[in-house]
């Protein structure tokens, strides 16, 4: 029985976060809002990402949604081309693209976000992110199943961050930051986000009360330096952005370690034709793929007088046998030179 399929039948029926189909790894839940209302003074306006009625559109394609831009969308790319999965797009500004390999998949290039609130809405039935967009627009969606967690690009960190200078200085720990007498009704701390559902919920579980939030589509490590934030909360790679624009990351701060995920709907694992053997291969070749990065196959010359002796000197030496082998052909050559042969190690 396939991965998908035996971990499909241990869906806890009340799970506490995403489910996940990589039986070693917790789950955890969290509650989700796709349908986002809001009214004007005269006429109440209802504003909704993707369908609202799954039921209202039947179609029998499987869907697949991939970044359409920003820096996970050609590590997406190369990743499903390294699984012979190539996607084959007849235009770079057309959304809609094929994967040769898998029938009946329609890809969809879309904004990362969006395809996470698609998946919810029923409009797609896979997606490419990073795990900090499910988090942040899942927002625990029990219907959102991470299929695979680890594709091991997109690694990032969503993190606190605080000016090394001023009143900050001797503050290195989110329990410091919230002790500090200066945040009160009147003058809370303000922090700059574009986590607006995931930096509320870390703040206040840290004991922070007095907070206000301020959004920003980017370059939020200007904030405080502007005046505008006391600390933001945002992700974090290599440090640099940070550093260069004299803010720290402290003790405690990190809401979340990300990278790059296969997210499912469950609604459409359990209903969609196809999709869950659809599922299945792409996640066994992500896997074959992934368990053979740092593994190498070495090919080389040996002089021996037969198979065996060659196999006995390497044997010997188990840091050269490799996990299994050696694997061992002759050299055939125009006029046979005598105690030659040719070994391969995998
Ligand atoms: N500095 C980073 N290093 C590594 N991965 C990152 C970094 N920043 C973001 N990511 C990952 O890439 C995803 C997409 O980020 P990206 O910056 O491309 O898009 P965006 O911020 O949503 O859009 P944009 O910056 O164009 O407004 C993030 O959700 C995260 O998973
Ligand atoms: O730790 P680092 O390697 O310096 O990376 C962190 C920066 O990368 C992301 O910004 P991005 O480049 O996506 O620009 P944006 O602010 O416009 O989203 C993130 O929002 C940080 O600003
Ligand atoms: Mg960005």
């Amino acid at each position: 029985m396939s991965l998908v399929q035996t971990s499909l039948q241990k869906l806890p029926a009340t799970a506490s976060g995403f489910t996940q189909f990589i039986p070693s790894h917790p789950s955890t839940r969290i509650s989700v809002k796709f349908t986002v209302s809001c009214c004007s003074m005269s006429s109440p306006v209802t504003v909704v990402n993707g369908n609202v009625d799954v039921k209202a559109k039947e179609r029998s394609e499987i869907r697949l949604g991939l970044p359409s831009k920003g820096r996970m969308a050609s590590d997406t790319l190369d990743l499903l081309k390294d699984c012979q999965l190539s996607v084959r797009q007849l235009n770079p500004r057309q959304y809609v693209a094929d994967i040769p390999q898998l029938s009946n998949v329609e890809v969809w290039f879309q904004r990362p976000k969006d395809i996470v609130k698609k998946l919810v809405s029923g409009d797609l039935d896979l997606g490419i992110v990073g795990l900090d967009t499910v988090s942040e627009y899942g927002q625990g969606n029990e219907d959102l199943i991470l299929v695979h967690d680890e594709l091991a690009y997109g690694d990032c960190r969503l993190s606190l961050a605080i000016p090394k200078y001023g009143i900050f200085e001797k503050i290195n720990s989110v329990k410091e930051l919230a002790e500090m007498p200066q945040w009160t009704a009147e003058k809370p701390l303000r922090v700059a986000t574009g986590f607006t559902y995931l930096g509320p919920k870390f703040l206040k579980e840290n004991g922070l009360q007095h907070v206000e939030f301020s959004t920003a589509d980017g370059a939020l490590e200007a904030a405080p330096a502007m005046g505008i934030a006391d600390a933001i909360i945002d992700l974090v790679s290599s440090g640099t952005t940070l550093k260069e624009n004299n803010l720290k990351e402290i003790e405690g701060g990190v809401l979340l370690e990300s990278q790059a995920v296969l997210v499912a709907s469950k609604k459409s694992l359990l209903k969609r034709k196809g999709l869950l053997d659809i599922t299945n291969e792409v996640l066994e070749r992500f896997e074959a793929h992934l368990r053979a990065l740092g593994q190498f196959t070495v090919v080389a010359n040996m002089r021996g007088s037969s198979a065996e002796e060659v196999a006995e000197r390497i044997l010997s030496q188990p840091s050269l046998s490799g996990l299994q082998g050696p694997t061992i052909s002759p050299v055939f050559r125009k006029s046979d030179e005598e105690g030659k042969k040719l070994i391969t190690m995998p």
